[in-house]
């Protein structure tokens, strides 16, 4: 049986990189101070790393699905230059107040529903018990609460630090190896 491991479900805008608003091109994208490195530290020291975000601007109209994969390949390809990667991106394209027509539902995957989450859950060995969620928004942790998640809002600032007092905390209460 594979080992389960716990994992970190990274939000994207806000957490990750800047949100500019509706970003989906290369030279729109920053990456938050620490991030790479909150990613690489996570990975080396035995997590799962997820992206979990929503991106309503593909039933707005602003842009496609295609846009939303080729800016994950790009950061990923850039992590990979640093000698880490993001296991795997999951991206809600809906809403219900879209313009384009086949994106225009109300589902479960966009946040706070559960549904990227869960999907991830299905899909890879995660220990939920030990997992955890960042975000910058509430409804991020609202996610990560009807996953069973333990989520925790982001203020901004540097991501590693951050991460690293969470992860660090939680091995003092002795949930995580
Ligand atoms: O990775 P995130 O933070 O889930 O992505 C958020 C963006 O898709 C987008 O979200 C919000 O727009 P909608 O509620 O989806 O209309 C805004 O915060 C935008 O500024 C974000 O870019
Ligand atoms: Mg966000
Ligand atoms: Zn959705």
């Amino acid at each position: 049986m594979t080992q389960k491991k716990p994992a970190v479900f990274f939000d994207r805008d806000g957490v990750l990189n800047i949100d500019h608003g509706y970003v989906h091109r290369r030279e729109d994208f920053a990456w938050m101070p620490g991030a790479i490195e909150a990613v690489k530290w996570c990975k080396d020291n035995g997590w799962l790393v997820f992206v979990i975000t929503n991106q309503s601007g593909v039933a707005r109209g602003f842009y496609t699905e295609q846009h939303v994969r080729d800016l994950h390949a790009c950061m990923n390809r850039e992590l990979k230059q640093h000698g880490t990667a993001i296991d795997a991106f999951y991206y809600c394209p809906h809403h219900i107040s879209g313009v384009v027509e086949e994106y225009c539902v109300s589902c479960n995957c966009r946040k706070p529903g559960p549904g990227m989450i869960q999907q991830a859950i299905e899909e890879w060995p995660v220990d939920a018990g030990r997992s955890i969620l960042i975000g910058d928004k509430a409804s991020d942790v609202a996610a990560a609460q009807a996953a069973g998640i333990q989520g925790y809002l982001f203020p901004g600032g540097n991501l590693l630090k951050f991460v690293k007092a969470i992860i660090t905390s939680q091995l003092k209460v002795g949930k995580c190896l």
